[in-house]
């Protein structure tokens, strides 16, 4: 699936209105029938509809959806802001035919014809603005989403939530605040960013059946599914050794922070190591058996053959110290491989300046948003990073893991959004377990774009499914390792492509 700007949405539905062939209207007539079916099956029904249009063809969704509702039996009432404009040519259509069927149809010229919002008893529909938006609402358009904002009242915003830009920054500006939007065909890059979260509530991709085969010609931003990962992956072979699926270091862990290197070990041998060995201080050895007898040890003043370690992930639980700054420079300088940079090994490199051009080529960096920032400078906002991640990712050799909710991953230009995952990883010790399955695919010879893609999904994945028996706020980093092997299963079944946000 892939994230289309406005422009390449208009395009799309040229495309099938040409190939299919069909008429916008009835395009429009399908998109409105979707939302007339959603709002029926999830029972609002008994509350009173009000629909508020635009006039443009989000308005002109708005207008179909409320002669779809009476058709149905119910009695909606809507509101068409006015501008004095003409609407376009499908608005009109249905504006004419909404007539024939109610007189329950108002024009908004000023504030002092706002209708009065209970939120007890109202359900309201937003077909103010949708994809066509160009410009941040003023003036009218944004004392009614104030209005609508204020009444505190149950939203379904139509396409997407007015007010809120597709594809850059609305920060700042009058958005509709919906408890659901129905968006049509495909995800935007509006709901994979956190600060439009707040807005967009519940998404629903409506199917309003454009043809799939124009997707093939764009390039733009993909999405993590199932379909892309399953294509990836490696089998095991039977004649297989432990040689066969590498060794890996994993250079983390220090006083008090044991348990990271712990985590990302543990999660690296789940996920298909061959030898996993932690460089850590020789004190805390005993603490590693224990926990887990299959992993050995190094101490870290000792000198390290890097050879014979096929990947190395770095920084977890490492602090900001100088033992630790000196790692990370003989590490950066003499491992020539992959590896997995994460944590304070990145707080490090971002202190010391000129060290990140030692990142090996083909190395993953996994910042969270605060590691980002330290290293590359702050953001104004969430979609000028991910612009910038995706200059960075022409700039340097490395592959880029901006860790969240939709995590990015971007490789030389090109750029993936994750679609699994849930809040219960928002817990100390998920990130290690990430540093802990991306070494490991490194180990196993996936190259660094498939290790980061196929690592951060099933991570996800792993936690998705740990969330079916464990609370959310209940689940540890140490349930994402256990259920590592459960992703890796589910990845072979070939029942469910569909995606939920
Ligand atoms: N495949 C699909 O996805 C399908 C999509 N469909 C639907 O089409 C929708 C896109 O329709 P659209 O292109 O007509 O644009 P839309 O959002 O209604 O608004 C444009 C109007 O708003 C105006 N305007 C803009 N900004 C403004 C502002 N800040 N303040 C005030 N005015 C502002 C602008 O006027 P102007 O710039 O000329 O002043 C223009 O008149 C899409 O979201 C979906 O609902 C389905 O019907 C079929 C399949
Ligand atoms: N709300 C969320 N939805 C999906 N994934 C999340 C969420 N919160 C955290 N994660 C994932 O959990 C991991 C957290 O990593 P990080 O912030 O480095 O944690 P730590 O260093 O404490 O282990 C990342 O992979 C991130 O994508
Ligand atoms: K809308």
């Amino acid at each position: 699936m892939k994230l289309l700007s406005p422009q390449q949405i208009h395009e799309w539905d040229a495309y099938t209105i040409e190939h299919e062939p069909i008429a916008s209207i009835d395009l429009m007539e399908r998109a409105a029938r979707r939302c007339t079916d959603f709002i029926i099956e999830h029972n609002f029904k008994h509350q009173q509809i009000l629909i508020f249009c635009g006039k443009g063809n989000n308005g002109g969704d708005g207008l179909a959806i409320a002669r779809q509702l009476i058709e149905a039996g119910l009695s909606p009432v809507v509101y068409i802001l006015e501008f004095g404009a003409k609407g376009t040519d499908d608005f009109q259509t249905n504006l004419h035919k909404l007539h024939q069927l109610t007189t329950a149809i108002h024009f908004i010229q000023a504030a002092e014809f706002f209708p009065v919002i209970d939120k007890h008893k109202d359900l309201v529909i937003d077909a103010l603005f949708g994809s066509g938006l160009n410009r941040p609402l003023q003036e009218l358009s944004a004392a009614l989403v104030d209005h609508i904002n204020n009444a505190g009242v149950t939203v379904i915003a139509i396409d997407v939530p007015s007010g809120m830009f597709i594809d850059k920054s609305s920060k700042d500006n009058i958005v509709i605040k919906a408890k659901y939007t129905l968006t049509f065909q495909a995800l935007k890059l509006c709901f994979i960013v956190a600060e439009n979260a707040p807005c967009f509530g519940e998404v629903h991709v409506l199917d309003i059946g454009l043809i799939n085969s124009f997707l093939q010609t764009i390039k733009t931003y993909t999405l993590v599914t199932k379909q892309l990962i399953t294509t990836q992956l490696i089998q095991r072979n039977a004649f297989a050794h432990k040689g066969t699926y590498g060794h890996a270091l994993l250079i983390a862990g220090n006083k008090g922070k044991m348990g990271a290197a712990i985590l990302a070990a543990k999660a690296c041998l789940r996920s298909g190591a061959g030898l996993v060995t932690i460089n850590t201080n020789e004190n805390y050895f005993t603490a590693v058996h224990a926990a887990l007898p299959e992993a050995m040890c190094i101490d870290r003043s000792e000198n390290i053959d890097h050879s014979i370690y096929k990947s190395a992930g770095i920084g977890p639980g490492i602090g900001v110290n100088d033992e630790s700054a000196i790692v990370v420079a003989a590490t950066l300088t003499q491992f020539t491989k992959p590896m997995v940079i994460d944590a304070d090994a990145l707080n490090i490199i971002a202190a010391n300046e000129g060290w990140l051009n030692n990142v090996p080529a083909g190395s993953i960096i996994t910042p969270h948003p605060k590691e980002f920032e330290r290293l590359f400078g702050k953001c104004a906002d969430d979609f000028e990073r991910i612009e910038k991640v995706m200059a960075l990712s022409i700039q340097y050799p490395f592959t880029i893991v901006l860790k969240g909710h939709h995590t990015m991953i971007a490789s030389k230009g090109e750029a993936w959004f994750n679609t699994t995952g849930n809040p219960g990883m928002a817990k100390g010790g998920s990130g290690d377990v990430l540093t802990g399955m991306l070494s490991a695919l490194l180990a196993q010879g996936y190259d660094p774009l498939q290790s980061a893609l196929t690592g951060v999904y099933l991570h996800g994945l792993a936690a998705d499914i740990a969330i079916k028996n464990i609370a959310q706020v209940s689940m540890l980093a140490t349930d994402i390792i256990d259920h590592i092997s459960d992703a890796i299963l589910s990845l072979q079944e070939t029942d469910d492509t569909s995606l939920s946000f």
